[in-house]
């Protein structure tokens, strides 16, 4: 496949406000690794998008810049009108990592607590809305456990919960279901699409699975390595009313060989001289 394929281009949702405006946008870390190359990408609100691409195209980093955790070295990243990291609304924005990384001394109630008690609320204020939050992914029952007592998939709900208690509009997903089996993914992706759809969020989802892009995204960035970048940007309309029979239709058949051969594409891509 090269870049003339005939993939549907996303469109997004056009008439719905920008919220993330990468422009040319590059990162050299200190060793001279290129982990990205002028990516340039609109991301508007209330879509569902996957950074699908092979270790080391720079999903995470692109992730991590939207954040503000990592600087860049060249181009502009803006989040909601606000240069990256700078927003008067830090809270704005919940991150999933691929580890649960919950404090393994603490509760779960504690857990999801905690960035509340970052903006300074006490425990009887914060009560109600980590109790929603839990509620939210399922973990009302949990929330005296510490983390040794939950599964894996249990884990990343309380993780879930821990980045939307702070009610964000956009959340970032880093693999966030990479570890677990089967099962517990695509019911956990069932969970993430109902998070997105009852919330009004945007949602940036790093996967290096094709099959959980297609059955969750409304649009599908393919990056390739070496130096990272974006190769394709694939439009899958219908996230919205999917329901998990959708993984039965010629339909999710049809997205998921398209998105694979953009994917396998991105070897095409590799440019030898970085
Ligand atoms: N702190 C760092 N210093 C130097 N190089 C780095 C650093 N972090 C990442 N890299 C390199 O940048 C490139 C992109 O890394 P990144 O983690 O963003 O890729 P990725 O697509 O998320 O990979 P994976 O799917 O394996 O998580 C890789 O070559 C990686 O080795």
């Amino acid at each position: 496949m090269n870049a003339a394929s005939p993939l549907p281009k996303a469109a997004g949702l056009t008439g719905a406000p920008v919220l993330i405006d990468m422009k040319d946008v590059s990162k050299r870390f200190a060793n001279g690794t290129v982990a990205l190359r002028g990516m340039s990408l609109q991301i508007r609100n209330g879509e569902f998008v996957s950074f699908l691409g092979p270790s080391g195209c720079g999903k995470s980093t692109a992730l991590k810049m939207i954040s503000g955790l990592l600087s860049f070295s060249s181009g502009s990243i803006t989040v909601n009108g606000h240069p990256a990291g700078e927003s008067p609304h830090g809270s704005d924005i919940g991150y999933v990592f691929q580890e649960a990384t919950l404090m393994p001394w603490a509760t779960v109630f504690e857990n999801v607590f905690l960035p509340l008690k970052l903006q300074g609320l006490g425990k009887g204020e914060a009560k109600a809305r980590v109790e929603e939050a839990l509620s939210m992914v399922g973990l009302a029952n949990f929330a005296r456990s510490y983390p040794r007592e939950l599964s894996g998939g249990m884990k990343m709900r309380a993780s879930i919960a821990r980045a939307m208690v702070t009610k964000p509009k956009l959340l970032l997903m880093d693999e966030p279901f990479a570890a677990l089996d089967e099962m517990t993914r695509s019911k956990l992706n069932d969970e993430v699409l109902g998070l997105w759809r009852s919330h009004g969020l945007t949602v940036i989802f790093v996967t290096h699975s094709v099959f959980e892009s297609v059955y969750l995204s409304s649009r599908v960035v393919v990056m390739a390595a070496r130096p990272g970048r974006v190769v394709h940007d694939i439009a899958l309309p219908g996230a919205d009313t999917r329901t998990s029979a959708y993984r039965m239709t010629s339909e999710y058949t049809d997205n998921c060989r398209l998105v694979s051969n953009a994917l396998e594409g991105t070897m095409d891509h590799v440019d030898l001289n970085h």
